[in-house]
């Protein structure tokens, strides 16, 4: 089967400044969710925000991002808008930051519905409902007026989840969706997203900080450092027989490994381009002998 999501050879520099991201290539199935785990400047948002179309004007985007066979890099904004939402939708760590305080939460998820189908107010209030419902807020007709304030953040992540999938999006992109909330809350979010890609097929590319969040959900993993795709593995290799030495380093830094709420450290220590280049040498020879 094709690939919903397929970057080949992608490249994003700011400006004049070194490559935020270099030569990456990754490829995610249709239902799969897919994490990209590296620590903080490694490029994981760059590799959202190219997708999305959302990379400031100074960036240069090289290569190919392809979503369900379709070339993005070069699509014009407006034609990059309409596949926001209808064909890839993303959420981000901070929930309230993409909701206006001033507006109930029904409307907002109504709104998104009909910035991109030609329905009626009661047909996109209606299916507003259901999406509330869908994700968890209980009694969600009579909470379609209240504003985001008068839920928690962890039911703010749900509305802003019900709202990205409100056009039925092939792909969601989750930029570190549970950071901000605490653990409980978090492994609910993460129940939510598992079930939804269950329940609808939806592709998600996750992106963490949080090896335990990759281990509980994560079917196949991609570990980014400066701005390099280092390793791709299903999950359980990673845990248990990970093929590059930094990812090495990274598990043995955090020896809990898939304890959820572990942060990935920085690890002690500093990887030049000869040391980088010389590991990615022996796990390609490696790869090379099976
Ligand atoms: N708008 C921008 N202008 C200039 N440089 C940027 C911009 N956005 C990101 N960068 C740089 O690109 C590199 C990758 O950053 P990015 O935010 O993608 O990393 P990240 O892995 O997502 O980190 P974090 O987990 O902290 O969000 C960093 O060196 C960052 O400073």
């Amino acid at each position: 089967m094709s690939p919903v999501l397929d970057i080949a050879q992608a490249g994003v520099r700011f400006g004049t400044g070194p490559a935020a991201v270099k030569d990456v290539s990754l490829r995610v199935a249709q239902g799969e969710i897919f994490g990209l785990v590296g620590e903080s400047g490694s490029g994981k948002s760059t590799i959202a925000n190219a997708v999305m179309g959302l990379l400031p004007a100074t960036a240069r985007l090289d290569g190919s991002i392809r979503l369900n066979g379709e070339e993005l890099v070069g699509l014009s904004e407006s034609a990059l808008r309409v596949r926001r939402g209808d064909e890839m939708a993303m959420i981000f760590q901070d929930a309230s930051a993409s909701l206006d305080p001033t507006w109930s939460v029904g409307d907002q998820i109504a709104e998104t519905i009909r910035a991109h189908r030609p329905v009626s107010r009661a047909e996109a209030r209606a299916r507003a409902i259901a999406l509330m419902g869908e994700v968890g807020i209980a009694d969600a007709a009579r909470r379609y007026r209240d504003v985001p304030h008068r839920f928690s953040g962890g039911m703010r992540q749900r509305i802003v989840i019900a709202a990205a999938l409100a056009n039925h999006p092939k792909l969601l992109i989750a930029d570190e969706p549970t950071t901000a909330l605490d653990v409980t809350i978090q492994a609910q979010i993460l129940e939510l997203i598992d079930r939804l890609r269950r329940d609808h097929g939806t592709t998600v590319l996750l992106i963490t900080h949080d090896l335990g969040v990759v281990g509980q959900v994560c079917d196949r993993v991609g570990v980014m450092y400066r701005g390099e795709l280092l390793e791709v593995a299903t999950t359980e290799d990673l845990f248990t027989r990970p093929a590059h030495p930094y990812t090495r380093a990274l598990l043995a830094a955090n020896p809990a490994g898939a304890v959820r709420g572990s942060r990935l450290p920085v690890i002690p220590q500093e990887w030049s381009t000869e040391s980088l280049d010389a590991a990615n040498a022996a796990r390609d020879r490696r790869a090379a002998h099976g």
